[in-house]
């Protein structure tokens, strides 16, 4: 019994989710995940939204077993899970050969593996779960079996934007019509711009919108927009957000980031039969952003949406309070939420707990999260 204890090995991981600044929008392949263009995104704090997986391994095990949220997955109905389990035992293996391992060492890639991942974020709210859930999963695998280099291939293989996550601070994702090569890097860390902050407006809807992985093959298939994009646009654009990171240029970081946004829903729009993400409250902030920068008479703020509803607001320190504030006024929580409007780390004066304005649109976002960039994956 002592010497089953001492085979028991066990690692806890956690990932971050990422916002994507260029869009990733269409496949060259499904099986792969390997993206028609490369994208850019941002990783946030796992402080605020984070997946934290722990995975072991036992001598009683007899086969790999996932929870996710303490709910049971079947990894053989899932190929996306199923995929990261294989290719991080190949390299595994492949990393044992190499370094001439003893025979128990290969042995041990094979040992078989209990997950459990838990969200502390609602996972059916559209925050981008699948991309911290794959890479705790790839990163806690990894660790577990000891594998070395770059494992942003494995991630996205789960799902593509969760490549992104693999990395910290800002971060772009390469096309490559080679698996091996289209994997993500870390352009600069998270302590490049320090004064950047994120609000995210968790818009309330029940409707379930399309999941990306089919949306985008749709649009592949329908929308000679897409296409244009891919060629004439992205590369450009790719080059200009990289400098406005560079030089912390806001003004010109905003206006490609929003642009981005409005060309993937615009895509949406010309995809048959269209696809639509964006609800009436995403058209009232987009709005509420264009005013609030009319009224400060220079850009505080940009807005980028995702294959849903919910906002991702960008914002610089000294105005954060401020937006806030607006955000507040005109979009009151409902009378029960005032106190958990804001959900934030930070030590700003935010308006919890204020009197509810007396407006009849109550409640039309259902909490906002006050977050900023952040490093990639951790051992816990
Ligand atoms: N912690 C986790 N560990 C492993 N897989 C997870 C985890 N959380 C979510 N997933 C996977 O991600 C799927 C949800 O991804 P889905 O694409 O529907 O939503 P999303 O990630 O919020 O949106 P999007 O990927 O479009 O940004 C779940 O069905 C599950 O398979
Ligand atoms: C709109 C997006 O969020 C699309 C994300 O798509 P997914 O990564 O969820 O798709 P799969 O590769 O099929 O899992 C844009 C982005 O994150 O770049």
């Amino acid at each position: 019994e002592m010497q089953e204890e001492e085979q028991v090995r066990k690692i806890t991981c956690c990932a971050p989710i990422n916002i994507a600044i260029i869009k990733y929008w269409g496949k060259l392949c499904e099986v792969e995940n390997l993206p028609l263009n490369s994208s850019f995104s941002i990783t946030l704090n796992y402080h605020d939204l984070c997946t934290t997986t722990t995975v072991t391994t036992a001598p009683s095990y007899v086969k790999d077993q996932v929870y996710v949220n303490d709910l049971w997955q079947d990894i053989n109905e899932n190929p996306r899970l199923k995929v990261c389990f294989e290719e991080m035992r190949r390299l595994a293996r492949k990393q044992a050969i190499s370094e001439n391992a003893a025979a128990k060492e290969l042995m041990s890639c094979s040992k078989k593996i209990h997950v459990q991942s838990v969200n502390n974020f609602p996972t059916k709210a559209g925050l981008a779960s699948s991309a911290s859930g794959y890479a705790a999963l790839t990163f806690a695998l990894g660790q577990l079996l000891g594998v070395k280099g770059d494992l942003s291939g494995v991630a996205r293989r789960g799902s593509g934007s969760a490549c992104r996550s693999m990395c910290g601070g800002f971060v772009e994702w390469l096309k490559s019509e080679e698996s091996k090569n289209s994997t993500a890097k870390q352009f600069v860390d998270e302590t490049h711009w320090p004064e950047l902050r994120v609000f995210i407006l968790v818009v309330s809807s029940k409707q379930k919108s399309f999941g990306s992985t089919v949306g985008m093959q749709r649009s592949v298939e329908t929308s000679a927009l897409l296409k244009h994009r891919i060629e004439n646009i992205v590369p450009h654009r790719i080059k200009v957000l990289k400098q406005a990171v560079l030089e912390k240029d806001f003004c010109l970081f905003a206006e490609i980031c929003m642009k981005e946004s409005n060309q993937l829903h615009a895509i949406c729009m010309d995809t048959f039969p269209p696809l639509r993400y964006l609800n009436n409250v995403s058209e009232k902030i987009m709005n509420f952003v264009y005013s609030y920068n009319e009224r400060c008479g220079s850009t505080r703020v940009a807005y980028t949406f995702d294959a849903g509803p919910n906002a991702f607001l960008f914002t610089l320190a000294p105005f954060a309070e401020d937006l806030a504030n607006q955000i507040y006024q005109v979009f009151p929580p409902s009378k029960d939420c005032t106190d958990t409007f804001f959900k934030t780390t930070e030590e700003f004066s935010f308006p919890n707990g204020k009197i509810v304005p007396d407006v009849t649109d109550c409640g039309l976002i259902e909490y906002v999260i006050c977050t900023k960039p952040g490093p990639g994956p951790q051992i816990v």
